[in-house]
């Protein structure tokens, strides 16, 4: 359902995803780990169609670089590492915002619409916040925020980039049990960037390891998460 063959993408002079190939079939969960700066969040940025790239990259059997905007936003929903809102605005009110491509042009949100919200604030734990101004927040409850935005789109694949780098050790936690059981419960696929392999242990999935020289989809366990976290404790190449 999701295939990547001989991908090759980077920066001008810079390529940093070099012949990547693999095949998912979904529902799967998938940690991508590596070095700062090892292309990570490029490798998004290709599966996305914002960045150009040689090789393939196919959902459900089509080329992402032919696929139009709105399939695209059906298909896929994505949490960059970093997002930002200059203006003041209620929680409720950002996180309802994931509901847009259910709405049709100018179509207000409605009270079952924030019911949802709700529930999703309350299963995140953070249903205190609800009538707060977001920019008032601190960055771990912006970041639970932006992952109730994205859940609310409920697209069958969910990117997420280190969604959990701001959150104290139980939010951590919790997160990584709401991601996987996102796969188990709801049959998403999920490819999470994060640089929190410990907290990996007892999940199922798939490990992707981009600063290997031949990164590959490695199932996820104690000795492959004990075999990374070594290889990720030396100096990049
Ligand atoms: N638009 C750009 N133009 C040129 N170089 C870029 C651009 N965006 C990122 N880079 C460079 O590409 C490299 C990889 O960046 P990327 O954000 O993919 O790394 P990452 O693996 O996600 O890192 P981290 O773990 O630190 O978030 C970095 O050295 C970065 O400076």
């Amino acid at each position: 359902m999701l295939e990547v063959k001989d991908l090759v993408a980077g920066y001008e002079q810079r390529v940093l995803i070099r012949n990547l190939f693999f095949s998912l079939r979904a529902p799967a969960f998938v940690a991508i780990v590596g070095h700062n700066g090892g292309g990570k969040t490029t490798f998004f940025k290709a599966l996305t169609g914002q960045l150009p790239y040689q090789g393939h990259i196919h959902i459900q059997g089509m080329q992402v670089k032919d696929l139009p905007r709105r399939v695209m936003g059906s298909l896929l929903s994505y949490l960059p590492q970093k997002n930002s809102v200059s203006f003041p605005i209620p929680v409720r009110d950002l996180a309802v915002m994931g509901l847009i491509r259910k709405k049709r042009f100018l179509e207000n949100y409605d009270a079952n619409d924030y019911h949802q919200v709700d529930e999703l604030l309350s299963e995140l734990e953070i249903a205190h916040l609800a009538h707060q101004d977001f920019t008032q927040l601190s960055g771990g409850e912006q970041q639970l925020v932006w992952l109730a935005q994205l859940i609310l789109q409920d697209t069958p694949i969910c990117l997420l980039d280190e969604p959990t780098q701001q959150l104290d050790v139980y939010h951590k936690k919790h997160v990584f049990h709401l991601m996987t059981s996102w796969v188990t419960q709801q049959q998403k696929t999920v490819l999470c960037i994060t640089h929190d392999l410990p907290n990996l242990i007892g999940h199922t999935g798939y490990l992707l390891n981009l600063s290997k020289p031949h990164p590959q989809l490695e199932i996820l366990n104690s000795e492959t998460l004990q075999e990374n976290i070594s290889f990720l404790e030396k100096k990049p190449i």
